[in-house]
This record gives structure tokens, C-alpha cells and sequence, in this order.
């Protein structure tokens, strides 16, 4: 794991998005063809601008996110909606979106007709930027949530998940798909996500603190990226 320190947000934002749309750049000179997963939630707003308007070829980029909360495309919750009005503009409205949240009633009913969707993606995922929550989770792998033995250790490509101390139903991608990655990025804002990072590194049980799946393993290079404001 490395972690690298910016000096602020607009900082971090600048230079992350450069580096992320340099490996895709290579991706698609490689093998025609990148992925990017990316996380919801409010830290990446800003980033997702500056990434929209790097000069790739944007049309040979697939994109999905690492996790879903189970809600309509309107709700204020939905990271799809959130992707598609900051991210897939700009110049990166040419990406392909692929949909993480299909038309089933539950997340539970719904984990076949999403892993097809999934399988359009070409694994390993070039670039995985995740993000981290108080509790440790990553992805929609919560602690508190029944789910997380599966989603630490199944071979199913995503999981629906039911947090206990956050609303919605989820379907997270799990964590064998989320280590099958060239690259992953842990994007943080914040002196109380770095305490949260500090906690993570000092302890070793997965379940307590789900991020030390992504942090503590050595198949998958990761880097923490952090700016305090
Ligand atoms: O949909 C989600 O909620 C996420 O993908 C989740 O894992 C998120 O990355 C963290 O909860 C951090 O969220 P913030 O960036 O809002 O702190």
C-alpha cells in the first residue's frame, strides 16, 4: 500500500485525474479497451469533474461503479445518477455506462441480471477508485450487514447487501472482484477519514474493518490517496 499526500482537494483532483486517465490511456493503447469502476457517495463529486474532461479516447472506456444503493435513478442517493450528471460528461460523455442497478424490485432478487451486465466489462478492471466510510466499509461491504462473510470471501462477482446502520439495499461488487484490478485507488478527504485509515492499518480483522481487505493484501497494487481539505 502507498499513500500519497496532497496538499489540497483542487490539488488531489488535478493530479489524481491525470494519473487515472494516464492508465486508461495505456489500457486502451494495450488492448483497445479500459475499465473503470468508480465509488458513489460525496468525496468524488469534484474529482469526477476534472476527470470528465482529460483527453482520452473516452469511447473505448467502460464504466461502472463498485457499489449501488437499491433506489430509482431520481433519488438523491443514486451513485448511477450521480456518475451519469459528473462523470459521463464533457468529454467522457462518450464512455459506455454499465448499469449496476437493474429493474427488480430487490437487490435480492436482482444479483444474476446484474453479474450479466458486469460480465460486458473486460476484467481484470484497469482502474478501481474506491471510498471509505467511518465504519470501515468499502464498496456496500458493511460490517454490520449479514452479508459480509459472503462478500469477503464468495466467488459471485456482486453480492446484494443490507446495511444495518445505513439505508437501502445495495449491490456491492465483492471482494475477489474488487482485488481483480491492475490498480486500485482509495480516494479520502479528511482528517476523520485519515483516523479511520490510521485505525484500519493497525488492526488486522477483515469484518471489523472491511477496507483491510483492500489495504492489507499484496495481489493488487493499492494506493491511498489523501488530502486533509
Ligand atoms: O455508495 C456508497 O456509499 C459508496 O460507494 C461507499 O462505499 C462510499 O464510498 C463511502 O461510504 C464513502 O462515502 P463518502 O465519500 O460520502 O464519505
Amino acid at each position: 500500500m502507498q499513500f500519497v499526500e496532497y496538499s489540497d482537494t483542487s490539488d488531489l483532483n488535478a493530479q489524481f485525474a491525470q494519473r487515472v486517465a494516464g492508465l486508461l490511456a495505456n489500457a486502451i493503447e494495450t488492448k483497445g479497451q479500459a475499465s473503470l469502476v468508480v465509488s458513489g457517495g460525496r468525496t468524488p463529486l469534484p474529482f469526477f469533474k476534472a476527470l470528465s474532461n482529460a483527453d482520452i479516447d473516452w469511447s473505448k472506456v467502460a464504466i461502472t461503479l463498485a457499489d449501488e444503493r437499491w433506489v430509482e435513478q431520481s433519488s438523491d442517493a443514486s451513485n448511477t445518477a450521480l456518475v451519469l450528471q459528473n462523470l459521463i460528461q464533457n468529454k467522457a460523455s462518450k464512455a459506455t455506462f454499465v448499469e449496476l442497478k437493474t429493474s427488480e424490485d430487490s437487490a435480492f432478487g436482482a444479483e444474476a441480471s446484474v453479474s450479466a451486465n458486469l460480465n460486458s466489462l473486460s476484467f481484470p478492471i484497469d482502474v478501481l477508485i474506491l471510498g471509505m466510510g467511518e465504519d470501515g466499509h468499502t464498496a456496500s461491504l458493511f460490517p454490520c450487514s449479514e452479508q459480509i462473510d459472503q462478500g469477503l470471501s464468495s466467488d459471485k462477482v456482486c453480492l446484494a447487501v443490507q446495511p444495518t446502520t445505513a439505508p437501502h439495499e445495495r449491490m456491492s461488487l465483492t471482494l475477489k472482484s474488487l482485488l481483480n484490478s491492475e490498480q486500485i485507488f482509495v480516494h479520502l478527504v479528511g482528517e476523520s477519514k485519515k483516523v479511520v485509515l490510521d485505525k484500519a492499518l493497525a488492526g488486522d480483522d477483515v469484518k471489523e474493518m472491511p477496507i483491510r481487505a483492500i489495504l492489507k493484501q499484496d495481489s493488487t497494487p493499492v494506493d491511498v490517496i489523501w488530502a486533509a481539505k
